[in-house]
């Protein structure tokens, strides 16, 4: 069963956190519903009741199944997070546990180190690997010069030049989705996500022939959020995957642009604006010529759009802990009315 467990990405990090009975069985989220569960355990799949507000689940999430229930979600590695849509922004779990965050970008219209960057800052504040996966090599003459620009915004960073069209480019991928480990994909539309995830999973092209496809019935056995990979890892596409936005990203700006807060540290004031005051280090690296003004600026703008986010976010989270508060108090009600 250990062995089962591994391939589903469990690992010392979550077997550390409890003591197993036999009558716990380890479940690794594959959907969230209003008030149920899908998860995968090492004998297939199952349908549980949650213990605590749904919203505090996602996808990825391992939990300890006793019977049908679902204990609350055992600490995770990492949680991609969002805004969620519309005015009023609360802060929304989109995946947990995903090991690498492939960031996607054709080497066409698409490329643009400021959104790379933006991906990436995300990338730090969940925690993830970060994996630049760059489309449409098949495309362009040249993809070393795409891969220099990716690779050069952090130490911490590989990029992939792929014709996601071609099986074995798309398998050079698999290193990230194998043994357990788990992949999520970000990107604009249209830089070819849905084509290597088909890739990844052995599925046909959704544009190719449904109608076979249904005939084996494999649609009804196609877990949309949590895919298995051919190689023995999984993968997460949600809708809210597709839609991610910066939230609080601090820690990951620091990431990215390590060196502009560095130098910031050695301004003469600590609320250096780098604009116009006297002893500035970012200002004087720029008319050295070692820090590139666009640069500063995308910084700056990253800063601006992170810090209204996170106070957002901040208010939300409160408001998240209130609502727990008050899920329990429910439950705890409703268990005492039972009893009388
Ligand atoms: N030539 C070439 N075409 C590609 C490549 N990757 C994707 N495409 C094509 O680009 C189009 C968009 O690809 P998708 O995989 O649907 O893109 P997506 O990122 O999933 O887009 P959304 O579903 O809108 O988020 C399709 O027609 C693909 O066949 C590539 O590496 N080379
Ligand atoms: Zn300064």
């Amino acid at each position: 069963m250990t062995d089962t467990l591994a391939t589903l990405g469990w690992t010392p990090h979550f077997a550390r956190q409890v003591d197993l009975d036999d009558d716990m069985a380890p479940t690794r989220i594959t959907a969230v519903h209003r008030s149920r569960l899908d998860g995968l355990q090492a004998y297939g799949t199952v349908s549980l009741s949650p213990t605590a507000a749904a919203g505090l689940y996602a996808v990825g999430d391992w939990v300890i199944a006793t019977g049908a229930a679902a204990s609350e979600p055992l600490d995770r590695t990492t949680a991609i997070t969002r805004r969620a849509a519309g005015e009023e922004s609360k802060p929304q779990l989109i995946a947990a546990n995903v090991d690498t965050l492939g960031i996607v970008t054709s080497c066409n219209a698409d490329f643009n180190v400021a959104r790379l960057e933006r991906y990436l800052a995300m990338c730090g504040a969940s925690g993830c690997m970060p994996l630049v996966i760059l489309t449409k090599a098949d495309l362009v003459d040249d993809v070393s010069d795409y891969i220099r620009q990716a690779e050069r915004l952090s130490p911490l960073l590989t990029a992939i030049a792929i014709n996601a069209k071609d099986d074995e480019d798309v398998a050079r991928l698999s290193p990230w989705c194998s043994n357990g480990q788990t992949l999520a994909l970000v990107g604009s539309s249209g830089v070819g996500k849905t084509t290597i995830q088909n890739r990844l999973t052995g599925q046909i092209d959704t544009t190719q022939d449904i109608r076979e496809d249904d005939a084996k019935g494999r649609h009804t056995t196609t877990n949309r959020n949590l895919r298995a990979t051919t190689t023995g890892g999984w993968l997460i596409d949600t809708p809210g995957m597709r839609e991610l936005r910066l939230v609080d990203a601090e820690e990951g700006v620091e990431d990215v642009f390590g060196d502009i807060t560095d130098l910031a540290a050695q301004c003469k004031f600590n609320d250096c604006a780098h604009q116009t005051e006297p002893g500035c280090a970012v200002r004087a690296a720029i008319e050295a010529g070692d820090l590139d003004a666009d640069r500063l600026e995308r910084w700056r703008k990253l800063e601006r759009e992170n810090r209204f986010n996170t106070a957002t976010v901040g208010e939300n989270r409160a408001h998240m802990k209130r609502l727990q508060k008050m899920y329990n108090e429910g439950k705890e009600r409703g268990a005492a009315k039972r009893r009388r």
